[in-house]
């Protein structure tokens, strides 16, 4: 269980987290926002790589604030950060070597045998000796999980997992991050909504550094109801809508004269809670 109460950080003056209050459990929770809203800040306070200016995070009941109980926490969580800066002339297997030994699994062969566990567990045990340079996107994404997986943490922080990858990687991702939810608690940010209505049974919406959403997926796609459209005619006067691929056009907001009302998704839901639509 990870908790965590009145959590600010402010860069320059301005709150980046504004007094955030979270309790998070087991499950894959999705974290939403415009970007700048504070999702990587968070995600960096939960991974212990940036301190809190106030507040708390506890973890498993450890306080990553004392240094005894930080490295225990270290122990138990994986991060995925969204930068993960990778050495491109390290192999897929070296690399994630070398993460293991800075989380201190000291005996080599045990070491080894992790870092092959975690390989296949991402299916990369054919790339172990391949270039990080020479893998695919997708494949360093994976690696990238990879390295979080090392320890089997009971927390997993993925930060924008999905970016960049094709439907195809992105569905392998979606696979593997759904059976790791099965047993541990995930926190991943994401702007894909699909990605959330497809693996979260949470999803929190974070906007301005404070919650402006907390619930499931279908509560979130709720937010719209009664508010999205399908239109023959383009909309005079609307300001979000586009044409859908059997030429009608999809309307968020008000009813266009003649218009069907049709049901909500997530991407809606978003678009009308952050208020890019008004009704
Ligand atoms: N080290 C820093 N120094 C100054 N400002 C920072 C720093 N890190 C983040 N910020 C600012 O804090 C705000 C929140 O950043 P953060 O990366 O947490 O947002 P985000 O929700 O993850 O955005 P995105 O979706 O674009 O990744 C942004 O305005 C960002 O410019």
């Amino acid at each position: 269980m990870i908790e965590i109460s009145d959590l600010t950080k402010t860069y320059g003056g301005r709150p980046v987290l504004d007094g955030l209050d979270l309790t998070l459990g087991p499950g894959i929770t999705g974290l939403l926002g415009p970007n700048g809203a504070g999702k990587t800040t968070l995600l960096r306070c939960l991974a212990t790589t940036l301190a809190p200016d106030g507040g708390a995070v506890r973890a498993f009941g450890l306080d990553p604030g004392v240094p005894m109980q930080r490295t225990a926490l270290r122990r138990r969580l994986g991060y995925l950060p969204q930068d993960p800066g990778f050495y491109p002339h390290f192999t897929a297997f070296d690399l994630v070597d070398y993460v293991a030994i800075l989380k201190e699994l000291t005996d080599r062969r045990q070491r080894h045998a992790e870092v092959r566990r975690v390989l296949a567990e991402v299916e990369l045990t054919g790339q172990s000796r391949t270039k990080v340079r020479k893998l695919s996107g997708g494949m360093r994404q994976r690696l990238a999980l990879a390295q979080a997986l090392l320890g089997e943490p009971d927390l997993l922080i993925l930060d924008e997992p999905t970016v960049g990858l094709d439907p195809e990687q992105r569905m392998l991702f979606r696979a593997l991050v759904s059976r790791l939810g099965e047993d541990r608690t995930v926190v991943l940010s994401t702007h894909q909504t699909e990605d959330v209505a497809a693996l979260c049974e949470r999803v929190i919406v974070l906007r301005d550094g404070r919650v402006a959403f907390d619930g499931t997926p279908g509560e979130l796609a709720g937010v719209a109801a009664g508010q999205v459209w399908l239109s023959d005619e383009a909309p005079a006067g609307a300001r979000v809508f586009w044409r859908t691929a059997d030429g009608r056009y999809r309307v968020l907001g008000g009813p266009p004269p003649g218009a069907d009302v049709t049901p909500p998704g997530v991407e809606d839901g978003y678009l009308m809670l952050i208020g890019e639509v008004t009704a």
